[in-house]
């Protein structure tokens, strides 16, 4: 589903490369932690999925394409096969739960009929019927994060990327989240997760790839998190 070959990556006012000849593939299906210290690669990685980043060097595929021959105007048809996750939710302010979802929908023109059905039917689905009316600031952030997945779901994508998606939640909270996260992969869904958080990564015994520097120093099949911080 991603498949990284010899990719490095370097920015324009940096000295190192923020990823370092990095050859390593996730299967369709797969469920992965992507741990190490700040500034180890593991952004830079998502964004290269995204193509918001191009690699300085190496060939990457996601979801049967080579990013490279992808021409820019086929971007918005790959990316809308990857919904994302971040730390801070990245809601819409000023529009309530349920708009919130169906604009994922509206931005890549699906009939009102298809967004009346299939909003409900996601937000039931990450806990929160009831709840459509709110405004983002009348939820809890356990609750912000839910709307996100829903939002970044609601399209069924083949792979979801999510950034730190527990960094700003409570343990209990952030354990409800990864439930979440976990049902999502067992329909199908590849999920790729970022992650300082260490109770999250032993209790789920995930596959996980450590980055040191930019370089690939662990790849454990239902791993830990492994390292000091
Ligand atoms: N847009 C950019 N321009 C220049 N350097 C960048 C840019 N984005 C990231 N970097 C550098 O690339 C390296 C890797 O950063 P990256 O954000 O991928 O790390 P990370 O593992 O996600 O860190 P964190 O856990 O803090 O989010 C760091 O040295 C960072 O300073």
């Amino acid at each position: 589903m991603i498949r990284f070959d010899n990719v490095t990556k370097v920015y324009p006012t940096q000295s190192g490369p923020a990823l370092e000849s990095l050859t390593m593939e996730v299967e369709r299906g797969e469920f992965l932690f992507l741990v190490g210290p700040s500034g180890s690669g593991k952004s830079t990685f998502l964004r290269l999925v995204l193509k918001e980043e191009r690699p300085t060097s190496g060939r990457i595929r996601v979801a049967g394409k080579d990013l490279h021959r992808l021409s820019n105007w086929k971007v918005p048809h790959l990316r809308r096969r990857i919904g994302t996750v971040f730390q801070d939710f990245r809601l819409l302010p000023n529009k309530t739960v349920f708009e919130n979802v169906a604009f994922a929908l509206q931005v890549i023109g699906k009939p009102r009929r298809q967004i009346a059905r299939d909003v409900p039917a996601v937000l039931d689905l990450v806990g929160l019927d009831g709840k459509q009316d709110r405004m983002p600031d009348q939820l809890s952030g356990g609750e912000q994060q839910r709307v996100a997945v829903a939002r970044a779901f609601v399209n069924r994508p083949l792979i979801l990327l999510a950034d730190e998606p527990t960094g700003n939640l409570d343990p209990a909270t952030s354990v409800g989240i990864m439930k979440l996260l976990d049902r999502i992969n067992r329909t199908g869904t590849t999920v790729v997760m970022a992650t300082h958080d260490q109770s999250i990564v032993d209790q789920m015994r995930k596959r996980v790839i450590q980055l040191e520097d930019g370089r690939l120093v662990r790849d454990q099949s239902r791993g830990v998190y492994g390292y000091t911080r």
